[in-house]
């Protein structure tokens, strides 16, 4: 090893020389190779003017070739390639000429040495400057000549440019496409389906994005394999008692990474629409976001399934605050569930704006709510949904909509203008998904058109998922295999679950405080510490409330239930046999309204009546009232005016005094009216009297 001084000074000198070696090998040749060439030629030929002159055209001519030939052999697509084939050109035909004139005048003496020097230094020079280029990776952005590269060109886009093309060892292949002027990230698109061909992959497996930056660039990605194929393990919460903004993984991405939505955390809370045919894993999808929101806190859910509820979410009930399916308060809860909220979304909105808050956060004292409405096309009008979706959205009630038929061909695009948010399973046919997805999702070619043929599997977008990803294919967790673990964690959940807050309640009216389910929560939650013992040990698992509410379900024998309808039909059929069906029809009274006034009597007639008096207004209210009153005990929640015209002829009024008091009653909160003149009771009568 080297000491001293000059140890040091010999260390610096190595270090140098090794950096500068690559560099020498262009100096070493414009120093050693136009001497030796130059001699050589002028000493072959420059003897006589005749060899002099004859060797000077044949080089002249040999260097116009050569020139030629590095042109065409030094061809490149990007900027790097071009200029290289430019600085070995302009080389060899600036070499060839100082040649050629060396053949007469000699390599040494002016102005060849000169022409020599220079031209050879700036050789030398330029080639370094190239080789330093190179070597700080500025042509690393090469444009993919092999593999992509020329598939793209194999199938007509031979101009647009592929570059950088990777893959992730997950079975996912992406590249950054640019296209020539003239062209179009559209035309890229539209040749997707020819590029899954050449790839051998499902058409759904190519997708094209494009850049919302820059309409000239865009991204290529491909699933060449499919890891998700044996299905996506279930993912349960980290804990129980989660705030609602915590993200819930729901799936896996067709790369691997974790499929998970936030739709409480994302800048705007946006609707849910989830679409797919029969089969497709919409129900999967279903259990798994609501087994994960049944865990948490601040949080309640509603839920309408009136065509399987039971089968779907019927292990897990005790998780939802409000479940009405067919055994469960039928299309009548249905409609009053929906009816409520345009009052629970008014009264969240004077909460929260006495709070100061332009939205529901974790900070507010309501809990967050999420309606999810299964088969809407059977249950709601969508008007009703429409008007529901824009005002629930910042008070916190995330409207969650499944549709399971073709029956979305039938919302209007308002209503799916409010549904933001899309999780698009399989479907028949491929304009079917532009329904659900945004227009730049299915023209990258994220076209889940795979019916019932990929359960599972999806393409979703908004709910706070980077735009990014809402082109990459997911597939949703499996549950069914886990259905007893996830009742458990419901169950366990209660202890930690907060009750629907005062002010949504209260707002709801009768028709929450009536309903059929109640879900369990800390303030009525099943014993947890037992309740997973005992499920293990007990075959029919329900704690001892539930048992009642299902055995009040079982209790109701359909064929019992059709003779009892059959019997009060025959007894009405009796009744009205015996009521003339118009005795007078030519009579004076015979087109009288129940709002026209009573005519003056007859002059000529002997008959009198007995005039009786009057009810106060008190006692017409009482009458009124009493019958409204009637119908919430009875849990008829829902009325048209007409139903109460035999109270308003008994309390000695007409229609105009009706109208007015229920008019009244409205205002008071007591009744909310709908669109088709129907009116629901929101609390007990009494209170408003
Ligand atoms: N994520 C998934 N992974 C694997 N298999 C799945 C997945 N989702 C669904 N499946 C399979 O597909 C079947 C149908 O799924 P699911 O019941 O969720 O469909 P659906 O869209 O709800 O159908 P329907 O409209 O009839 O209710 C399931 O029983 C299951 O076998």
């Amino acid at each position: 090893m080297p000491t001293g001084r000059s140890g040091v000074l010999s260390t610096i000198g190595n270090h140098l020389a090794a950096k500068a070696a690559p560099y020498l090998p262009p100096w070493i040749g414009a120093a050693a190779l136009p001497p030796v060439a130059g001699w050589g030629v002028n000493e072959m030929w420059g003897d006589s003017a005749l060899s002099a002159g004859l060797a000077s055209a044949g080089m002249g001519a040999g260097g116009v070739l050569l020139s030629a030939v590095t042109w065409a052999v030094a061809g490149g697509t990007n900027k790097f390639r071009r200029f290289r084939r430019v600085q070995a050109t302009a080389s060899v035909a600036a070499g060839m000429g100082w040649l050629t004139c060396s053949v007469s005048a000699g390599p040494f003496g002016h102005p060849m040495t000169d022409l020599w020097l220079l031209g050879g230094g700036l050789f030398a020079a330029s080639w370094n400057v190239r080789q330093i280029m190179r070597d700080a990776h500025d042509e690393t952005e090469e444009t993919e000549t092999t593999g992509l590269g020329k598939l793209a060109e194999a199938i007509g886009l031979e101009k647009v440019q592929v570059k950088n093309a990777r893959g992730n060892g997950k079975g996912m292949v992406s590249a950054d496409v640019v296209v020539p002027p003239g062209k179009t990230m559209e035309d890229v698109q539209s040749a997707a389906p020819k590029l899954a061909a050449a790839l051998h992959v499902p058409p759904s497996a190519v997708t094209v994005d494009r850049n919302p930056d820059n309409a000239a660039r865009g991204t290529f990605s491909a699933r060449v394999a499919d890891l998700l194929k044996d299905g996506v393990p279930f993912r349960p919460p980290a804990e129980l008692g989660l705030l609602p903004t915590e993200p819930i993984p729901v799936g896996l991405y067709a790369d691997g990474e974790v499929w998970s939505i936030n739709p409480f955390l994302a800048e705007i809370l946006q609707h849910l629409l989830v679409m797919g045919v029969t089969g497709s894993g919409k129900s999967e999808f279903a259990r798994t976001v609501l087994a994960h929101l049944m865990t948490r806190r601040k949080l309640s859910v509603w839920l309408i399934d009136l065509s399987k509820g039971e089968q779907t979410v019927g292990h897990m009930a005790e998780g939802l605050d409000w479940f009405v399916d067919k055994n469960r308060g039928g299309q009548r809860e249905a409609k009053a569930l929906l009816r409520c909220l345009p009052e629970v979304i008014a009264a969240r909105g004077t909460e929260l704006a006495n709070e100061g808050l332009d939205q529901w956060t974790p900070d507010s004292k309501l809990n967050a709510m999420v309606v999810w409405i299964e088969e809407a096309a059977d249950v709601a009008d969508f008007e009703v949904l429409d008007k529901i979706a824009r005002a629930a959205r910042s008070v916190g009630i995330w409207l969650v909509v499944s549709l399971q038929r073709a029956s979305w061909k039938n919302v209007s695009t308002d209503v799916r203008a409010n549904l933001q948010a899309a999780a698009c399973f399989g479907v028949d046919d491929a304009a079917d998904a532009g329904f659900c997805l945004p227009d730049r999702v299915t023209e990258s070619g994220a076209i889940p058109d795979w019916g019932a043929d990929r359960p599972g599997y999806a393409y979703a977008t908004g709910m706070n998922i980077p735009a990014k990803r809402w082109t990459t294919e997911v597939r949703g967790s499996l549950t069914k295999t886990v259905k007893e673990q996830i009742r458990e964690m419901v169950l366990a959940a209660a202890a930690v679950r907060d009750p629907l807050d005062d002010v949504s309640a209260r707002a709801a009216g009768l028709a929450y405080e009536r309903r059929t389910h109640h879900g369990t929560n800390r303030t009525n939650a099943p014993d947890t510490a037992t309740a997973p013992a005992l499920l293990h040990a007990v075959p029919a698992p329900a704690p001892e409330w539930n048992d009642r509410e299902d055995d009040d379900i079982d209790a109701v024998d359909p064929a019992v239930e059709e003779a009892a309808a059959m019997e009060l039909q025959d007894a009405y059929d009796d009744v009205m046999s015996h009521i003339p069906a118009d005795p007078e029809p030519d009579a004076d009274y015979a087109r009288l309204r129940l709002e026209d006034d009573v005519p003056d009597a007859d002059p000529d007639t002997d008959l009198t009546f007995e005039q009786t008096a009057r009810p106060s207004t008190e006692e017409a209210r009482a009458t009124l009232y009493g019958q409204i009153d009637a119908w919430a005990a009875q849990d008829r929640l829902t009325f048209e005016p007409g139903d109460l015209i035999p109270a308003t002829v008994a309390a000695g009024r007409s229609r105009p005094w009706l109208q007015g008091e229920l008019k009244k009653l409205t205002e008071q909160g007591v009744l909310q009216r709908d669109g088709q003149g129907e009116y629901t009771i929101v609390r007990p009568i009494a209170v408003a009297a």
